[in-house]
């Protein structure tokens, strides 16, 4: 699992370890961190230009001692100085007395630069860049040269993967002691590029703000029948979708709940036909979803139009039910609420956005409260679509963030595929928010295994699946 931490336990961690060690010793861990990063990314650092863009606070500290470390090893180090009276004192006089020099033509030399660190503010910053940063970002992103952000991109807000002004474009993030939650969400994550972790040693509590999902915890999530399993002790998920107008959303979500693992797909809706003729082994129902048989769990939503009774009826099962797409439109907040058995809602941003009552791009600026917010409202596992997936429970449990993924998937009925691999996980027995996390995670391995750079259909990614779960299972 990796796990993201905000900035009060990062720095809570930060001084129980700093309590312990000589003074300056966590931010020589930094710093040679940093260095040997940049030093392997210059590939030869004799003679590279490197410019260093410090602020006022310790990111810019560890900046400048990382930049003496280079300069030592034969690098041209320049720094530009934000706050030339505020600067780190220590982290100065090291660059100095290792050739470094203070920049007295900052376009010139970020220009000619090969390298240039980011160390304008970490996770003291706040907002959005000012200006004077912003122009030097700026120049940074137009000079061509290899950015690295020291310990996250600033401007980005560490706690949220907000971003709500200028902020630096890095080409790769060096951070330290833990992953902070908007290294690993959108819009933040965007600006990362590649994010390496040093090790400074801060124990962190067992308990995270974010964490994400690999390979071998998804492996140990699969259900993998027995010997002796049958199709109804593997579980039987219902699908509940389409419509006249829409009957390929049905197909897709049967498509997608054959390949998640449950014994059997029952389908009921006006589609059954469509669905019949693609997928001859769903057992199909014609009348309302509480007379189809038994299920371990449901989906009801995608192509559905405006059926609420079938919403209703679906909602008043006593098993976990997957609300999607149609389905979060008509179901009531209250009957969500009231339901004993849990539910797991997965909106795209658009979709949370009415839920919510806020502007569409107001839940994709703000992705981490939306989704928190949406599962303290309906009292519901929310997933939150999107170029960064978030599954989240109500209680304050860390939320989980998709590693996985493509925005090759933003393609029209891959969301139908991912609510009936869910909604099969959870007839398997998975809990909700265990469910949504592997289905998301399956789904976007498997959109990346039917892309590998081209574009995908809703079809292509639920035929990947298979591929995606063996590449898990295989680690
Ligand atoms: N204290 C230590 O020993 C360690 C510190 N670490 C580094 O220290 C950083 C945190 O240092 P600080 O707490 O000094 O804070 P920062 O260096 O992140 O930023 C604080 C300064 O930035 C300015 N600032 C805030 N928002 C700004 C904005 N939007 N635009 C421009 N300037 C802005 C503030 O005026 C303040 O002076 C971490 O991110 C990490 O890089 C790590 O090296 C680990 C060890
Ligand atoms: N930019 C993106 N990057 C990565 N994944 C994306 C992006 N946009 C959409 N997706 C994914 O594509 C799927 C689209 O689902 P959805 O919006 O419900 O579409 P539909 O209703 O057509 O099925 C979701 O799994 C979502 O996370
Ligand atoms: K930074």
């Amino acid at each position: 699992m990796r796990t993201a931490f905000g900035v009060e336990t990062v720095r809570a961690a930060e001084r129980e370890l700093m309590a312990r060690l000589p003074e300056g010793a966590l931010m020589q861990r930094a710093a040679a961190g940093l260095a040997a990063a940049c030093a392997e990314l210059l590939g030869k650092v004799y003679g590279s230009r490197v410019v260093l863009l410090v602020g006022s606070g310790d990111n810019g500290g560890d900046a400048l001692y990382a930049g003496a470390r280079l300069a030592r090893r034969g690098a041209g180090v320049a720094v530009v100085l934000l706050a030339p009276e505020r600067t780190h004192a220590g982290g100065l006089r090291a660059l100095r007395a290792a050739g470094g020099r203070v920049s007295a033509a900052p376009e010139r030399d970020i220009a000619g630069a090969r390298l240039v660190l980011d160390g304008i503010v970490g996770i003291g910053g706040r907002g959005g860049l000012r200006p004077e940063a912003a122009r030097l970002a700026g120049l940074a992103a137009a000079s061509g040269a290899f950015v690295v952000a020291v310990d996250l991109p600033s401007g980005v807000e560490a706690d949220t993967g907000e971003v709500r002004g200028p902020a630096v474009r890095a080409d790769a993030t060096v951070t330290f002691g833990a992953y902070k939650p908007g290294l690993l969400v959108d819009p933040a994550q965007e600006r990362t590029g590649a994010v390496r972790l040093i090790d400074i040693g801060l124990d962190l509590p067992a308990t995270a703000d974010l964490e994400a999902l690999q390979y071998a915890d998804v492996a140990a999530l699969l259900p993998v029948p027995g010997a002796g399993s049958d199709k109804y002790r593997r579980g039987v998920v219902g699908i509940a979708a389409g419509s006249a107008r829409y009957p390929g959303a049905a197909v897709l979500a049967v498509a997608g709940a054959l390949r998640g693992g449950a014994g059997a797909v029952r389908y009921v809706g006006p589609a059954a036909d469509a669905v019949i003729d693609r997928y001859p082994e769903t057992l199909v129902h014609a009348g309302p979803p509480s007379k189809a048989g038994r299920v371990q769990a449901w989906v009801v939503g995608p192509g559905l139009g405006d059926d609420a009774e079938r919403v209703r009826d679906v909602l008043a099962a006593d098993v976990p039910v997957l609300v999607d797409a149609d389905g979060l439109r008509l179901a009531d907040r209250a009957t969500v609420r009231a339901r004993t058995a849990p539910t797991l809602l997965t909106p795209h941003a658009g979709e949370a956005a009415a839920l919510l009552g806020v502007d569409r791009a107001e839940v994709e600026a703000a992705r981490l409260a939306s989704v928190r917010r949406l599962a303290e409202a309906y009292g519901a596992t929310v997933l939150l679509k999107g170029s960064t997936t978030l599954v989240a429970a109500p209680g304050g449990r860390p939320v989980r963030v998709n590693p996985t993924g493509t925005s090759w998937l933003a393609t029209a009925g891959s969301g139908d595929v991912l609510s009936g691999l869910a909604g099969s996980l959870l007839a398997a027995g998975l809990s909700p928010v265990d469910a949504a996390s592997a289905a998301a995670f399956l789904h976007g391995l498997a959109a990346r295994l039917a892309a590998r750079g081209a574009p995908v259909g809703a079809q292509d990614v639920a035929e990947g699946v298979r591929g995606a779960w063996r590449e898990v299972v295989a680690g």
